[in-house]
């Protein structure tokens, strides 16, 4: 949890150093693109690879692409990463806060309500090969703009800002 607000704190500090970015958020995108598909694991993986090609599009544009989306399957995420060419995709691992469900839906899924809901009843697969690790610390969750500058640190350290 926290991946709009991160995305957005990013997008800031992008466009403070004159990049130009543009976020694609999951909940946004299943309101219009995506508003044909669901949560079932297929409706996921079409979700996240039409994101994909979209990010990609943007890409060739010129444009930073921030996806926000949980992509919850390792394959699905993979899958991304080999539509991009080589370093034009790095994966973010946030650590999930259920604590702060501002939404109602953790409860809902506890509840029995929701079926199929991602960290309930339906897997998280944390990634193996991410490029950066967002993680709390001392049980505590940093501030969005210390992690969007961790990001933004090791994008420059990378040389991805260069041009
Ligand atoms: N079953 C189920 N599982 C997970 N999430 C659910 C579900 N139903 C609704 N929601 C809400 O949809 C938002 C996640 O959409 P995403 O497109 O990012 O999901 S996915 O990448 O296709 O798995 C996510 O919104 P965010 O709050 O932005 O994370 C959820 O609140
Ligand atoms: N780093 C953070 N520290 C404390 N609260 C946060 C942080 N990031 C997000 N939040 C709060 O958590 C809630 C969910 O954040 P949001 O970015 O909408 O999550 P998501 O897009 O993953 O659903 C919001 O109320 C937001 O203000």
């Amino acid at each position: 949890m926290g991946k709009s607000t991160l995305a957005c704190s990013l997008s800031r500090e992008l466009h403070s150093k004159g990049k130009l970015s543009y976020i694609l958020d999951g909940d946004n995108l299943r309101h219009g693109l995506n508003k044909d598909l669901d949560f079932e694991p297929e409706d996921r993986t079409e979700n996240i690879r039409r994101t994909g090609e979209v990010a990609k599009l943007f890409a060739d544009a010129g444009l930073i692409c921030v996806a926000s989306l949980i992509s919850p399957y390792r394959r699905d995420r993979d899958t991304c990463r080999a539509m991009l060419p080589d370093a034009n995709f790095i994966e973010a691992r946030l650590q999930l806060c259920e604590a702060r469900d501002p939404k109602g839906l953790y409860k809902l899924a506890r509840a029995g309500k929701i079926k199929g809901f991602t960290g309930i009843d339906d897997p998280y697969e944390p990634p193996i090969n991410c490029e950066i690790e967002l993680k709390q610390e001392y049980g505590v969750c940093p501030t969005p703009t210390l992690m969007a500058g961790n990001v933004v640190t090791y994008l420059e350290e990378k040389g991805f800002l260069e041009c």
